[in-house]
């Protein structure tokens, strides 16, 4: 990406270890294919839904992804009026360049992504801070109880952020000082249904493959799942989400939203998992890479495309509406 400092585009582009599951992620939609229906008398497909009682023009939201601002030095901000201005939800990354309060001024709806933090008063504090700035649900990441191994940024040196840019929203309400972020490999169940004694929005796990995992969010009250391997960035090995998803949607059996996020790119692959029992996808590095090229309307582009292919591949499908996406829309094919 011109004007991306390598190193910066390394952190964004990579994944941990071999980079095996981030090539897994795009390889799995690779081995699907549509089964088209004709003469349905579509119109135009209505790609419309409504998620956690919001009412959405699509089902493309925005993955939570750190730092922003090296990216662009809008950062997080140019993200949030890209998401307003073409109606889709921002999950804003709890490691974002930009404070919270910022990002909601643009009138974004807004996630905010959490990994909670071992010291549970400074957990509540964040999560009350986002509450009060007006987001809508609260997504917990569970696939990282330590730090996967980012092999590209360990060559590349790449520990810090450059000076001027911190993590805004780890500021201490005591001291002032912004706190490291810790992976929390004690982290369990308990930990997720006990943030409801802080808050009272929604609360989805991000990072979800086993469907075994997906029954107990179901039996713990949770609102939703997001079937994630984190781009590939934390286990290297993991399974492709498009692959994991089926087994996932039939543990949910409809009862709480199922999303998946990891490689999609493209109008068929979000029909793909549609089909396949997601009731929506996000995506993480094209926005990335949309807001490195361009800012607000870098990232509005990448939304604009994908939303306006989704509804193309949906007419050339034989889908009116998103209800119209059976499983055996897809078939698996021999690689
Ligand atoms: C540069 C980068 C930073 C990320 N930061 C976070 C994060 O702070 N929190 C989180 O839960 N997931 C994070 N993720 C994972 C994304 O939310 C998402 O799971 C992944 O990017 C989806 O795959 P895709 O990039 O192929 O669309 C990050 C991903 C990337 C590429
Ligand atoms: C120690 C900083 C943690 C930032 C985490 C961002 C992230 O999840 C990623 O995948 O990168």
């Amino acid at each position: 990406m011109a004007g991306l400092d390598p190193v910066h585009r390394d952190f964004f582009a990579g994944g941990a270890g071999e980079e095996r599951t981030v090539r897994a992620n795009a390889a799995a939609f690779d081995r699907l294919r549509l089964l088209p229906r004709v003469l349905r008398a579509t119109g135009t497909p209505d790609p419309g839904l409504t998620l956690l009682g919001a009412a959405l023009p699509g089902p493309v939201l925005i993955a939570p992804t750190a730092f922003h601002r090296l990216a662009h030095p809008d950062g997080e901000v140019a993200t949030a009026r890209a998401a307003r201005d073409t109606g889709t939800v921002l999950t804003v990354s709890m490691a974002a360049t930009t404070p919270i309060e910022r990002i909601a001024d643009t009138g974004a709806r807004l996630w905010f992504q959490l990994y909670p933090q071992p010291d549970r008063d400074f957990t509540a504090h964040l999560v009350e801070r986002a509450e009060a700035a007006g987001v809508t649900a609260l997504v917990v990441t569970v696939d990282s109880p330590v730090f996967g191994r980012r092999e590209r940024d360990l060559r590349n040196g790449f520990l810090d952020l450059p000076a001027g840019l911190v993590c805004e929203n780890l500021r201490d309400p005591a001291t002032g000082r912004i706190r490291d972020i810790v992976m929390d490999p004690s982290l369990g169940w308990d930990d997720v249904v006990r943030l409801r004694t802080t808050t009272r929005l929604p609360i989805l796990v991000k990072g979800v493959l086993h469907p075994a995992d997906a029954a107990e969010a179901v039996a713990r009250g949770l609102d939703g799942v997001i079937v994630s391997n984190h781009g590939g960035r934390q286990l290297d090995g993991a399974v492709a989400t498009i692959d994991a998803l089926p087994a996932v949607a039939a543990a949910v059996r409809g009862r709480i939203p199922v999303l998946l996020d990891g490689g999609v790119r493209r109008g068929a692959d979000v029909v793909t998992a549609l089909a396949r029992g997601a009731s929506a996808v996000l995506i993480g590095r094209p926005v990335l890479w949309g807001l490195a090229a361009g800012g607000r309307d870098g990232v509005a582009g990448v939304l604009t495309e994908l939303h306006e292919d989704v509804v193309r591949v949906m007419a050339l499908c034989g889908a009116a509406t998103l209800a119209d996406l059976p499983p055996d829309l897809v078939r698996e094919v021999r690689p």
